[in-house]
């Protein structure tokens, strides 16, 4: 978080415009603030005395109206209590069982419920009501994910004429699949309430224009803007990055080597292939271990010196299909584990827990190979980390799916078809024999892409241009 802020915001508390960020989850816990979207706001939070509005994490018998605000290092959180009603309806129902799915093309997946939608509405519009609460007519608020959309729409119902920006962190799909929900044209209209979007992919920006265009009547006015009832908004491609130097740091912190030394006395000297993934169904985990089952059947000299480690944290454990997934995974791996182990080896080391951010960084400064194998996924930031935590002198190999956003930034890695898992096996065996040269051509070309385009980068482009006074509100653009 190093950001350089404009000496004309520094001190400026309380006068000048604020940034206003709305996500489902903040970074009010210090341990979450090493994530991602934390590092990307944290300075610009701070700079313009800024505000984090969202979910307290916690559940009430009843809904409140009201926000909790906390302080922490100079920011101010507004914080919601949901209900469990809306818990279920708006987190777990219509965010988590209709648009997660539907937006990662899983239609299958999608459970219609008039209620829930109901519940989405009123969600969105009590987080508006906070967010109107606190805010001033020159402030930026920047709403983040699938879990908002309705969010500007509110907002501007409570008469707010001020800038609102929307990032989509997972992917944007065809109007094809969109058009299936019975809410497509309340939530595209609502989409057309914001100033600008950023998309991770050029696909997903893709889709959305066409999506304006066809189910709004949108004008492509060239370039990245589009007109639609009457309003220019910003279309922008906008991929993620990470924050490449403090992750390199992590990999190196003495959590890093703790970790290693006790994954190493098990390991010994075989090759590690690792993974690392929320278990979730977009992530392809079982494909991914029958890929792994397949490189011990067709290329037997890896059996005993290689071991592949999928660390699963589970996640929305109450939501059936990832019940569903977690019975598969531990089917799987006891069946992999009972075809090809032997009394001194354990081909899959399967851990469906969660490890420090330090730790995982330092498995991945020791694994050979790093399997990000998901069906669909927005950007996802493990293939960027596993890049940053290598030894420049004797990097790892990153297979990475054609289904993952990293993928149009990341083409030096091993790219596959994560449903062909012959091929994915094949790869693997690549990976694993692949001569040094190779693996350090392709290192460093990755890892400029992760170490240029990172977190910082992502935050400024966001903000260029479509913001006159950036510069006011904290960011160096
Ligand atoms: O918040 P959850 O449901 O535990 O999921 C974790 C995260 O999953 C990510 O992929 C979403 O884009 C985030 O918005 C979300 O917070």
């Amino acid at each position: 978080m190093t950001t350089p802020i404009a000496d004309d915001v520094k001190g400026a508390k309380g006068k000048s415009p604020r940034l206003i960020a709305v996500s489902n989850r903040t970074a009010i816990d210090s341990n979450a603030r090493a994530g991602g979207l934390a590092v990307a706001l944290w300075d610009s939070l701070k700079a313009t005395n800024g505000l984090w509005v969202g979910w307290s994490g916690k559940i009430k018998d009843f809904p409140s109206s009201k926000t909790t605000i906390a302080s922490d290092d100079g920011v101010d959180f507004a914080l919601y209590d949901m209900s469990k009603a809306q818990y279920e309806g708006f987190y777990l129902n219509y965010a988590n069982s209709v648009l997660w799915p539907l937006f990662h093309s899983r239609l299958d997946l999608v459970n219609f419920d008039q209620s829930d939608f109901r519940h989405y509405q009123d969600t969105n519009k009590q987080f508006s009501k906070a967010v109107a609460d606190h805010a001033t007519p020159d402030d930026y608020v920047w709403v983040h994910d699938y879990h908002f959309i309705l969010l500007a729409d509110e907002l501007r119902k409570l008469s707010w004429q001020g800038k609102i920006g929307f990032f989509l962190h997972i992917p944007f799909p065809p109007p094809e699949t969109f058009r299936a929900l019975p809410e497509a044209i309340i939530l595209a209209k609502a989409l057309t309430m914001y100033d600008i979007i950023g998309l991770q992919t050029t696909m997903g920006v893709t889709n959305l224009k066409r999506l304006l265009i066809e189910v709004c009547g949108g004008v492509d006015e060239g370039g990245e803007d589009i007109l639609v009832h009457g309003r220019t908004i910003t279309i922008r491609h906008c991929p993620i990055g990470i924050d490449a130097v403090a992750f390199k740091a992590s990999a190196e912190s003495p959590q890093a080597k703790m970790a290693t030394k006790k994954l190493r006395k098990f390991l010994g000297d075989r090759k590690l292939i690792i993974g690392v993934d929320r278990m979730d169904y977009s992530k392809g985990l079982p494909q991914r271990f029958k890929s792994v089952a397949k490189l011990f059947d067709s290329f037997p000299h890896t059996h005993g010196v290689t071991s592949f480690m999928q660390i699963a944290p589970p996640s929305r454990a109450v939501v059936d299909e990832y019940q569903q997934l977690r019975k598969t995974l531990d089917g799987l791996c006891g069946r992999i584990n009972g075809d090809y182990g032997d009394l001194d080896w354990i081909p899959i080391r399967y851990l469906a827990r969660a490890y420090k951010r330090e730790e995982i960084a330092g498995l991945y400064s020791i694994s050979d190979v790093c399997l990000v194998t998901p069906l669909q996924d927005g950007m996802n930031l493990v293939a960027k980390e596993f890049i940053a935590a290598q030894d420049p002198d004797d990097p790892g190999v990153l297979i990475l799916s054609q289904f993952a956003g990293a993928a149009e930034q990341m083409t030096e890695a091993l790219i596959v078809n994560p449903y062909d898992t012959d091929k994915v096996a094949e790869m693997i065996a690549r990976a694993l024999d692949m001569p040094l040269a190779e693996r350090k051509k392709r290192w460093k070309s990755l890892n400029h892409n992760v170490v240029v385009e990172d977190i910082n980068w992502w935050r400024e482009r966001f903000f260029a241009k479509a913001l006159a006074p950036a510069k006011t509100i904290g960011f160096t653009t």
